[in-house]
C-alpha cells in the first residue's frame, strides 16, 4: 500500500502522519504542494494538520488552490482514498471534496487537549477497526473546528451514515457534535481530531492505530 502525504508551507503534522502510515505498513512519499502530480500508484493521499499558508483568508483556503490539490481532486474523482486531518479536513472542505465548513470555535479559543469521541459508523475502510458506539480518545488542536453545514446536507450526512466520529461532549460548537465525516463513496475521511497523534503506545493513548491498521488491510481497487 502506498500513501502520499501532502506538504504545504505551515504544515506541522506531515511527519507524524507519515510515521503513522509507515508504522501501519504503508510506503510513504512526501509531496510538496507545488508539485502537480502525485507519485504513481498512490492508494491514499494524506492531507496533514497544521497552519497551511498561516491560516490566512480562511484555514485551508489557499492550500485548496495549490497545484497538488488538483492532483488530489483527480485522485479522489477516480475513486482514490484520502484522509484530511485538522487543517487537512479544512483543505478538503475548501476544495469541495467534502461538504460543509469549519468556523471559529464557539468559545473563540484555541483548543488543545485529548477529547473523547464516539465512533458513529464502523462502515468504512477508515473505521472498521472500531465498533459502532465505541469511544476513542484523540487529541484536538485547533481554533477553527466548529463544523457547520445546511440542514439538507446535515440530514443527508446522517441519512447516508456518513458521520464518522462525534465528540462525546460538545468541544467547539460543531453541529450535531460532528468531529469527522465521510464522502459519498466513503473513501474520503475528514476529521478535526488527530488519530496520527494517538498512534504510538510509547507516547500515550494509541486509539488512532486501529484506523491506520484498517486502512492498511484495505484491498484497494481504485
Ligand atoms: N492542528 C491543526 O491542523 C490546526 C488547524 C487549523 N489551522 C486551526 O487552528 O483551526
Amino acid at each position: 500500500m502506498k500513501a502520499a502525504v501532502l506538504v504545504f508551507p505551515g504544515s506541522n503534522c506531515d511527519r507524524d502522519l507519515a510515521v503513522a502510515f509507515r508504522n501501519a505498513g504503508f510506503q510513504v512519499d512526501m509531496v510538496w504542494h507545488k508539485d502537480s502530480d502525485l507519485p504513481a500508484n498512490v492508494d491514499i493521499v494524506g492531507v496533514p494538520g497544521g497552519f497551511s499558508f498561516g491560516d490566512y483568508l480562511r484555514c485551508g483556503a489557499i492550500a485548496a488552490r495549490s497545484p497538488i490539490t488538483s492532483a488530489l481532486r483527480s485522485h479522489v474523482e477516480r475513486g482514490g482514498y484520502a484522509i484530511g486531518i485538522c487543517n487537512g479536513f479544512q483543505v478538503l472542505l475548501e476544495t469541495g471534496l467534502l461538504p460543509g465548513a469549519l468556523m471559529r470555535n464557539a468559545g473563540l479559543k484555541f483548543i488543545c487537549k485529548p477529547v473523547v469521541l464516539d465512533v458513529a459508523t464502523a462502515d468504512s475502510d477508515f473505521t472498521r477497526g472500531y465498533k459502532l458506539g465505541q469511544t476513542v480518545t484523540f487529541p484536538v488542536a485547533h481554533h477553527d473546528g466548529n463544523y457547520t453545514t445546511d440542514e439538507a446536507t446535515l440530514a443527508r450526512l446522517k441519512g447516508e451514515d456518513r458521520v464518522a466520529f462525534r465528540y462525546a461532549q460538545d468541544v467547539n460548537g460543531s453541529v450535531d457534535r460532528i468531529a469527522g465525516i465521510l464522502s459519498e463513496n466513503r473513501r474520503v475521511l475528514g476529521l478535526m481530531p488527530h488519530p496520527e497523534r494517538a498512534a504510538d503506545p510509547a507516547l500515550g493513548p494509541a486509539d488512532g492505530r486501529a484506523l491506520f491498521a484498517a486502512l492498511a488491510a484495505t484491498r484497494v481497487a481504485a
